[in-house]
């Protein structure tokens, strides 16, 4: 017992030196980021991930240690480096110094997000939510309260709510730079189109990611310009300094794309859970022979099943592009279970092979 216990205050030692060594990478991480930046380079060098992991491999073998770890423990250092790079990037660049925004529904989730974003940025950020901000930005219950003078002002409310607000927008006509995040645009068209009419300078994001998202790179926001370049430019520019890939969409291949790209994977989820609790088998006894596929697709469910079911709701029912979707999952689904019941093997096969295809023509990962 007594080996056990110098062995693991040794062990400990050791943790503590892994994490010293850990800080003291990350400390020439941030100089390499500042010389990047005075010479105008990007955050991102996939050249040089790649040979940073080819020699955690390489090391990990010559020192008898699995090559997977080696590569595992350093792409969690690059994450690492790419987080603290971009805040040190959009914080260093002050794009929003001397400049306030207003975040509409900045107590929400994605509102705090933007509220903590426009901050680092270097905004002096106002908070418009009747549950009140985070303590230290300035906060108004309803826009009534406000004169709307701020030079950027984002709506992150529900889609039905963000309706109303465009609206009453365009009848006080604000000068500074609008923009909504809303998931779908198509509710909002009439909206938006009448805030351009009101000659604001209003534009269209959809940020594809969470509120828990702190590392843009490999995340898309995408941009649906309403014919004010000016607007678009300025909330552009807010992405410049992340590594966020921006991507340019009509509203409606917006919400075509959207109808599958969340309509669909949320229905699917939906469906999966609902599917397990209505058999009657109970979650305790199935994870006992959980499989690597189902542990992989309950995680996913898990992370639907904790989503704002109102959002989702919206998500569904507002796209005018969702009953295709669904009706297209439904036929998938009836065509899985017909090949199964037939015992039709050649079809089933078929059906594999049709979307291994598929799924083969989606780009690469990066390292
Ligand atoms: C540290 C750098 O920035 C990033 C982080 C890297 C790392 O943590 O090793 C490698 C490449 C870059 O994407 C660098 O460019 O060297």
């Amino acid at each position: 017992m007594k080996d056990l216990q110098a062995l693991r205050e040794k062990l400990s030692c050791l943790d503590v030196e892994l994490l010293e060594m850990v800080a003291r990478r990350q400390a020439i991480v941030a100089e390499i980021g500042r010389v990047k930046s005075s010479a105008g380079k990007g955050t991102r060098d996939y050249a040089r991930e790649k040979d940073v992991l080819n020699l955690a491999r390489q090391t990990a073998r010559r020192v008898g240690v699995d090559e997977d770890i080696g590569e595992e423990m350093f792409r969690l250092l690059i994450r690492a480096s790419l987080a603290a790079q971009e805040l040190d990037k959009v914080t260093s660049e002050k794009t929003g110094s001397g400049k306030r925004a207003l975040v509409i529904g900045g107590a929400g989730q994605m509102g705090q997000w933007f509220v903590r974003f426009l901050s680092a940025q270097g905004y002096s950020v106002e908070i418009c939510d009747p549950k009140g901000g985070a303590s230290g930005y300035r906060c108004y219950g309803s826009l009534g309260d406000t004169d709307l003078s701020q030079d950027m002002i984002v709506i992150a409310t529900p889609i039905k709510e963000t309706r109303i607000l465009l609206d009453e927008l365009a009848v006080r006509r604000p000068d500074g730079i609008i923009f909504d995040i809303s998931s779908l645009k198509g509710p909002l068209d009439p909206a938006l189109h009448n805030l351009v009419a009101a000659g604001c300078r209003v534009t269209s994001i959809h940020p594809m990611f969470g509120p828990d998202t702190e590392l843009l790179s490999g995340r898309n926001v995408v941009f649906v310009d309403l014919g004010v370049a000016e607007a678009t430019a300025a909330v552009r520019e807010l992405f410049n300094s992340t590594m966020a890939e921006q991507v340019s969409m009509s509203l409606d291949d917006h919400d075509h794309a959207m109808a599958y790209v969340l309509g669909l994977s949320h229905a699917v989820n939906i469906a999966f859970f609902n599917a397990l609790s209505q058999s009657g088998e109970q979650a305790e006894g199935l994870a006992k022979f959980s499989s690597s596929t189902f542990d992989a697709q309950m995680d996913v469910a898990s992370h639907v099943a904790e989503e704002n079911p109102y959002l989702y709701f919206e998500i569904q029912s507002l796209n005018t592009h969702t009953p295709r979707a669904l009706v297209t999952l439904l036929n998938a689904v009836t065509q899985v279970a017909g090949r199964v019941l037939d015992g039709d093997e050649k079809g089933f096969v078929e059906l594999m092979a049709q979307g291994k295809a598929f799924l083969a023509r989606r780009p690469e990962d990066r390292p």
